[in-house]
């Protein structure tokens, strides 16, 4: 048994939460409950007054955390030391949006001025593409950016660029490609014109095979088209913390914009990884999100416990995940533009928490990260929100949604709302059986009928959501809302005494791949493997069932 569920504190939540009575009864007990329980920083408001908690319950979630020494690990993080034990590196993504004139320390140097170097490459950068002065091969004005980049040299450029739409630069589109399969890339490069095309070949590693092999292939696609190989320097650019092996691979060496150890690939989204971001909306946008998250990271490192947003919903997770047993967590954005957040959650999350032995190689005996999911609202409505409302299990949920529109009309923004609040509604209150009944008493159906059909809609609500609201979907916004979620995931893995930065568990399938491929391209019958493995690589070379 590890301490942390042999602690009082762990022991007074368990019975704590087995007597907390239904959030309608937590309701009526307390009409100042959604003023207590609510919180707004950094232009996000949180409403988390529909959870399972009652004043005896924060105080023991927030007890828990005090008791894992919270306050100091987020200090340790902010100050640069090695909390990332197993690759022995600092997590310093915090530093990539701090102010020009702070001091940061990694490896005993400061490390501001290289992030702002950075910034200041990026920027030259992007002035001269947007403004058509940087030419491709035959003197005209790039239009198109192909990213390619996987994992976190994907998602959050992808991710964000995708929600700050409104704020694109004219004339300039962005595609990007992550998947290995030809489908992805072969799609992308139809109907471009390599004239007007720039490729940015994001990697941190600069190992990545996915990334390597799609790089070598636009390469291949761009000579294809009539350019030469002295034209590469002027459609191609790279993002990588493994300058040397870029260099080696044929990028010029002007065209590498640096990153570093120190920033994790799930999180690296505010470094030159944010290089198609910075290209669609500009620099001014793009250190408006810093901006945004430098206000969270500010938030995060000095307010107490108690009023401190990320703390909050991350001590929320962990009373569901380790006191309710629920594995799965639901993000649902009431936004069009923010469709592709929860995918970008799942990546933070998952890849981070998804640990089971503690910093000292312990074996965990609770639940660490739980399952993300989700999608856009109201889609998910007519759908997989069924589960949510009357399913088995418990699935907390995030409704996030701004309350102005980039797109006002008619009444849609307010029918969107609606369906927002009222989802929420819903899954706290449930409807009783004599509710279900008092609703079919105007129908024909004999009294049998109405009392199955009654049960059939019964609905024991008590479930629990957290709403997010914004004034505006802007880019400050947004990536308060990112850092927001960075540090609700650090705050968990901080609880369960995990490494929540590095990702060991991605790298056994890589080695294992790269063995097959090696039987694969040496076309030999694989004889070595368990017998599915065998059967199904021969399978595959043979090329038909
Ligand atoms: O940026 P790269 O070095 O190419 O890595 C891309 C991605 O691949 C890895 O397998 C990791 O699981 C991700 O965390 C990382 O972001």
């Amino acid at each position: 048994m590890t301490k942390l569920t042999q602690s009082t504190t762990w022991k007074a939540l368990q019975a704590h939460t087995s007597q907390l009575p239904h959030m309608r009864e937590l309701f009526a007990q307390n009409p100042q409950r959604f003023e207590q329980m609510s919180v707004k920083a950094c232009g996000l408001f949180l409403d988390y007054s529909k959870n399972r908690i009652n004043d005896d319950t924060l105080e023991l979630l927030f007890s828990l955390a005090k008791e894992a020494n919270l306050t100091e690990k987020i200090a340790a993080m902010f100050n640069g030391d090695v909390i990332n034990n197993t690759e022995h590196r600092a997590v310093l993504h915090t530093a990539l949006r701090s102010k020009a004139e702070q001091e940061i320390i990694a490896e005993g140097a400061n490390i501001v001025p290289e992030v702002q170097q950075t910034l200041a490459k990026m920027a030259g950068f992007v002035e001269s593409v947007q403004s058509g002065q940087w030419k491709g091969y035959t003197g005209k004005a790039i239009t198109d950016v192909v990213s390619i980049g996987i994992g976190g040299s994907f998602l959050g450029p992808k991710i964000v660029s995708q929600a700050l739409r409104p704020y694109w630069h004219a004339g300039l589109n962005c595609h990007f490609v992550a998947n290995v399969d030809a489908t992805s890339i072969c799609e992308k490069l139809k109907g471009l014109n390599a004239e007007t095309t720039l490729f940015v070949m994001s990697s941190k590693s600069f190992g990545t095979q996915e990334t390597l092999t799609n790089t070598l292939s636009a390469k291949d696609w761009f000579l294809a088209q009539g350019a030469t190989q002295q034209d590469i320097a002027k459609h191609f650019v790279a993002v990588t913390s493994n300058v040397a092996k870029a260099t080696e691979f044929g990028m010029d060496a002007n065209n590498i914009f640096p990153m570093w150890d120190w920033v994790g690939g799930r999180y690296s989204l505010w470094s030159a990884i944010g290089l198609p971001i910075a290209l669609l909306v500009g620099m001014d946008n793009f250190k408006a999100l810093l901006d945004g998250a430098h206000q969270m990271d500010e938030h995060f490192a000095n307010t107490p416990l108690p009023q401190n947003m990320p703390v909050i919903m991350a001590m929320l997770s962990v009373l569901y995940g380790n006191f309710h047993g629920s594995q799965s967590h639901v993000i649902l954005t009431y936004d069009h533009y923010l469709r592709g957040l929860p995918a970008y959650f799942q990546q933070l999350d998952m890849e981070s928490n998804g640990k089971s032995v503690t910093l000292d190689g312990t074996d965990v005996d609770y639940s660490t990260g739980p399952v993300i999911w989700g999608g856009e609202g109201t889609n998910g409505q007519h759908a997989y929100h069924q589960l949510l409302h009357q399913g088995t299990a418990l699935i907390p949920a995030d409704f996030i949604m701004p309350l102005q529109s980039h797109n006002p009309l008619g009444e849609h923004h307010d029918q969107l709302a609606s369906n927002c609040f009222g989802q929420t509604q819903a899954l706290m209150q449930g409807r009783t059986f004599a509710e279900a009944l008092a609703e079919l008493s105007n129908s024909k159906l004999d009294e049998p009928q109405k009392a199955l059909i009654a049960k059939h809609k019964v609905m024991s609500g008590n479930k629990p959501s957290n709403t997010l609201l914004m004034d505006k979907l802007t880019p400050t916004t947004l990536g308060a809302l990112i850092a927001l979620y960075e540090h609700r995931t650090f705050v968990q893995g901080a609880i369960w005494q995990i490494n929540s930065f590095d990702q060991w568990g991605v790298e056994l399938g890589k080695q294992l791949g790269n063995d097959v491929l090696e039987r694969i391209g040496a076309d030999l019958d694989a004889t070595e493997l368990d017998s599915s493995s065998n059967a199904l690589v021969n399978l595959y070379r043979q090329g038909k069932l």
